[in-house]
């Protein structure tokens, strides 16, 4: 893993932000992998704005986003796909048809998520994967537990994040009991993965994550395993790069 520190969260986006339009400019047609959650919304600003400039095409790009609330119509507001819609999709000029969220009101879930592996393996793979984190370590929705699923695949939500999640919503009552997400084996498959963690209430998580054991009970410890991950944070970590 490759550790870059920000002293604010505005520097942080606008390095995320060029990252992933350096992949583009790279490889018009990349496939870039999405997340949703507060994390992103400021480097989705930063992409915007450049394209705005006339500096990035997204015209080829194709996307996936990690998850998506199941049962939540796609049209309220905190559904994710209105989410991207709202912070990036309505703002530049990817096509439709190229984006990508999984459907969390299909009828078989788990159909859905058969559909959605396809989908991502008949692209070849995510040639660059944003992620953030959640308070648990959990990725997409890929929640701590014994055992992690390889596949996008239903999960049901931990207490603990329908509550980090209430914020967007008007009371804990309206927020998803469960979720389609993206598995672990789907998101160790992109080429290359950068998260983003924000606010040192995430240190110890982020700490947890880069140095501690790797455990399925924190999710976010697979990506050690990874040979090209990069993290932007604002904590106040390090990243042991030997036992001493
Ligand atoms: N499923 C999403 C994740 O993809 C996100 O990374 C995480 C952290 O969210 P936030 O950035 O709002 O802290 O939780 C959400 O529930």
């Amino acid at each position: 893993m490759i550790l870059h520190k920000f002293k604010n969260q505005a520097d942080l986006d606008r390095a995320a932000a060029d990252l992933f339009i350096s992949v583009v400019r790279a490889k018009p047609n990349a496939v870039l992998g999405m997340a949703t959650g507060g994390t992103p919304v400021g480097l989705y600003k930063e992409i915007v704005k450049t394209y705005q400039q006339g500096l990035v095409s997204f015209k080829e790009v194709t996307t996936f986003n990690l998850d998506e609330y199941v049962g939540l119509p796609v049209s309220h507001p905190e559904s994710y796909r209105s989410f991207m819609q709202t912070n990036l999709f309505d703002h530049i000029d990817i096509l439709a048809e190229n984006t990508h969220v999984p459907n969390g009101n299909a009828t078989d879930i788990d159909a859905e998520g058969r559909r959605y592996d396809e989908a991502i393996y008949q692209q070849g793979s995510v040639d660059m994967q944003l992620l953030g984190i959640g308070g648990n370590g959990h990725i997409g929705f890929n929640e701590p537990d014994d055992e992690l699923s390889r596949f996008t695949h239903k999960v049901t939500l931990k207490e603990s994040t329908r509550e980090a999640n209430k914020r967007f919503f008007n009371s804990i009552d309206e927020v998803p009991t469960h979720a389609i997400t993206m598995g672990m084996g789907s998101i160790l498959h992109a080429k290359a993965i950068l998260l983003v963690v924000k606010g040192q209430e995430k240190a110890e998580i982020l700490d947890r994550t880069l140095n501690g054991p790797i455990t399925t009970q924190v999710p976010a410890s697979l990506l050690q395993t990874h040979p090209r991950v990069i993290v932007m944070t604002d904590c106040d970590v390090t990243y042991k790069v030997s036992h001493s």
